[in-house]
């Protein structure tokens, strides 16, 4: 735990902000379950606490706990070092076994606001052959702007993971990554955002492993693509 940072000695803008974020952060893990993309408590999703005149902090689940049991005010509260704070939850709950790829993405990606990682059937199959999702649906090219790339087989336990989703994303359209043999992440503005990209990447992945198995899906022109992601990107739905 990082003892020198105790939540509530922060300013009250600082705390009203972590508060917001853990509310966020509790709900949407529900969606996780909803959209079929975990069993059990395989999957976990944070959400960035920008900071100003600071360094950020970010909002993760504790590692293991039933999502139905999750709440707001077990929501762990973490450095971008991946370090607990004084959050006022019990020292013993440990935050989420990937906390340090979380923190390795916020470090490393500071237009980043969000992080989910799952382990979602049809996309972890895609990651199992190390494949990359070839850009052959346009919901594809509206939400990912090309295919979805994949990233180095990482063993938890550093930021190897990290790392990995962050050389990987870094230069690419795409809000998912497919870790070699462990499963996807997904990175957003924030963390509803990455929760959309992490059930819209379990969709693609299932239609185009099924169009897979009765043929050979036919790609996009990139141009096409660029011009289904603009549109979506920057005009789609409400504005
Ligand atoms: O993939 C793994 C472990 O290998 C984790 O993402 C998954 O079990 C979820 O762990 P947490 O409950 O977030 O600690």
């Amino acid at each position: 735990m990082a003892a020198q940072l105790r939540l509530t000695e922060l300013p009250g803008h600082v705390r009203e902000a972590v508060a917001s974020a853990r509310e966020q952060v509790a709900r949407l893990h529900a969606e996780l379950p909803r959209w079929e993309l975990v069993v059990w408590t395989a999957g976990n999703v944070s959400q960035r606490v920008p900071v100003p005149d600071g360094e950020d902090l970010f909002v993760i689940k504790p590692s293991g706990v039933s999502y139905d049991e999750l709440s707001a005010d077990t929501m762990v509260v973490c450095t971008l070092a991946g370090e607990k704070i004084d959050d006022g939850t019990p020292a013993a709950l440990s935050p989420s076994s990937d906390t340090a790829a979380h923190a390795c993405v916020y470090r490393e990606m500071p237009q980043v606001g969000g992080v989910v990682h799952t382990h979602s059937t049809y996309a972890t199959a895609w990651a199992a052959r190390g494949e990359a999702i070839p850009c052959v649906l346009t919901m594809m090219a509206d939400e990912f702007g090309g295919e979805i790339p994949v990233g180095p087989l990482a063993i938890i336990g550093d930021d190897s993971i990290g790392r990995g989703i962050v050389d990987t994303l870094r230069d690419h359209r795409s809000p998912a990554v497919l870790m070699r043999n462990h499963g996807p992440f997904t990175i957003g503005a924030d963390a509803r955002a990455a929760v959309k990209a992490a059930v819209m990447c379990e969709e693609v992945a299932r239609t185009v492993h099924i169009s897979h198995q009765l043929g050979e899906p036919l790609p996009i022109p990139d141009h096409t693509i660029d011009q289904l992601y603009d549109r979506y990107q920057n005009v789609y739905g409400q504005r």
